[in-house]
């Protein structure tokens, strides 16, 4: 560790200092400033390595320069982690404590010890569940970031219990070693604390349907409307719920710096996993690789109970930009819980289906299957137990008056990125998996 901190004190930039009555119209501009800074091309659409520059203008909304931190980050290892990690590396001086029980998704980051980074990122395999070191991990940083959690709709109502532990029991140690030691924390949540909108209710001809008051989702005005106790679907939002009220009542009564970020279906490269590749061969993972992995063998895409339910989608390296805001700009974050989604990119599933159709042909050079999609049943494909959210429309208010943030990318192009990227890393691993061995 002695090593990690000499490593950070070599990092810090030089920064170009303002004079500390910044106006708000200041804050703007040096808000697009940031923007345009951080956003150089994605590291996996990059041909050759990475030349790492810090950008030596870097300061945060209120014109004050930004002094790297220590994140301890819970579930770095993941598909929002690993672009987090890569962002803290790329562009900040940040260091991060990444902990997870695993690493594949951040291995590039991690070796060889040559990369310009080496020594800003350290990885602890843990499980936190059961392990000790926890609480000095979190110690040691300024902020803690908690990304850990099952949080694939498949196993909500066929592994309820450890849906719960994960997502509620085994968060609770972090909530409670973040308040005792008074350190910030960053908790992810999740949009299905939303759960139904108040419009699936309304009779279907009402003309109600029509008004936003009734399907868009506010942080601080919406109520979480789940199905009864054996619609099992809900015990994940239920458990972020609670854990969300709990991080909420540790700020109210004794004084915890949050914040709790609420993701609206974010997507990209690295999402999940593709079945009998990177994954179990049985195993469900979130909708993107589910209809990737279909495109990818030339299956059609399961449209579950007629694909009728809406979704809007973000692209993570847009998510990941609001992320950043809010790790550096701790007094206009804290206290708040965020939305963080792109309204503009709504679709129903079977939307979606066609659209990845479409993208997929552009990008693969193969023709689409003359029937490219198929119902199934919500018990055949998820089991007995499930349920859906109907609509996921963020209001994007108090992130937008907060951090100034929006997302940029439109669901074409971000499905371009990602689908290009999906059919270069997969494609041939599925083609020499489907060569059936001929026997001799
Ligand atoms: N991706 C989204 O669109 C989305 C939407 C809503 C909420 N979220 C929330 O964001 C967070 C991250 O999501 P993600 O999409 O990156 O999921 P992910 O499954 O890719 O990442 C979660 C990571 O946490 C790790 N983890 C789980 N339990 C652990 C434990 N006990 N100890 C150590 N590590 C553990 C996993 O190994 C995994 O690497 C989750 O809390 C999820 O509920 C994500
Ligand atoms: O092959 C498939 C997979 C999924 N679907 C449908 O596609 C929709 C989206 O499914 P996803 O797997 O992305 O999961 P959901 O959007 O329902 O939930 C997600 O929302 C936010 C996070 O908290 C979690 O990552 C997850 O719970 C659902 O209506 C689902 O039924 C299909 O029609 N076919």
């Amino acid at each position: 560790m002695p090593h990690i901190l000499t490593q950070l004190h070599k990092a810090i930039p030089s920064f170009i200092f303002f004079h500390p009555r910044v106006s708000l119209s200041l804050s703007s501009f040096l808000l697009a400033a940031n923007n345009f800074l951080l956003s150089p091309p994605a590291l996996e659409d990059r041909e050759t390595p990475v030349s790492f520059e810090m950008a030596t203008t870097r300061m945060d909304l209120d014109g004050r320069p930004i002094k790297p931190i220590t994140i301890c980050m819970i579930g770095a290892g993941g598909f929002i982690g690993s672009h987090l990690c890569e962002k803290l590396m790329s562009e900040t001086p940040h260091k991060v404590l990444a902990l997870d029980v695993y690493n594949d998704k951040i291995k590039h980051l991690l070796e060889p010890d040559s990369l310009p980074w080496a020594g800003r990122i350290q990885f602890h395999r843990l499980n936190i569940k059961h392990d000790s070191r926890l609480e000095g991990l979190i110690k040691m940083a300024d902020l803690t970031i908690n990304l850990a959690a099952i949080c694939t709709p498949a196993d909500y109502n066929t592994r309820p219990l450890d849906t719960i532990y994960s997502n509620f029991i085994d968060a609770l140690p972090v909530v409670k070693y973040c308040s005792e030691n008074n350190k910030r924390l960053i908790h992810f949540s999740t949009c299905e604390v939303y759960g139904k909108t108040i419009q699936s209710f309304l009779p279907k001809d009402s003309p109600l349907r029509q008004d936003p008051a009734y399907y868009v989702l506010k942080e601080d005005t919406s109520p979480c409307i789940f199905g009864s106790i054996e619609k099992q679907r809900w015990s994940y939002a239920c458990a972020k719920q609670l854990i969300e009220r709990l991080v909420y009542a540790e700020g109210a009564e004794n004084g915890l710096e949050f914040t709790i970020v609420r993701p609206f279906n974010w997507i990209g490269p690295r999402m999940d996993f593709i079945p009998g590749i990177d994954g179990p061969s049985e195993g469900v993972p979130r909708v993107l690789a589910c209809f990737s992995n279909n495109l990818l063998r030339r299956e059609p895409l399961k449209l579950v109970d007629g694909g009728q339910s809406q979704r809007t989608f973000v692209y993570i390296k847009d998510a990941i930009d609001a992320v950043l805001l809010m790790i550096e700009n701790p007094d206009r974050a804290n206290g708040h819980i965020f939305n963080v989604g792109n309204p503009n990119n709504e679709v129903t599933v079977r939307q979606l289906a066609e659209m990845m159709t479409k993208v997929y042909t552009k990008v693969s050079g193969e023709p689409a299957l003359e029937s490219p999609t198929i119902d199934v049943s919500s018990k055949e494909f998820y089991g007995e137990g499930y349920d859906d959210s109907d609509k996921r429309i963020p209001d994007m208010t108090i992130i937008n008056k907060q951090l100034g943030w929006n997302p940029k990318t439109s669901l074409w192009d971000l499905l371009d990125s990602t689908l290009t990227y999906q059919h270069r890393t997969y494609a041939e691993a599925i083609r020499k998996a489907m060569v059936k061995p001929t026997a001799s």
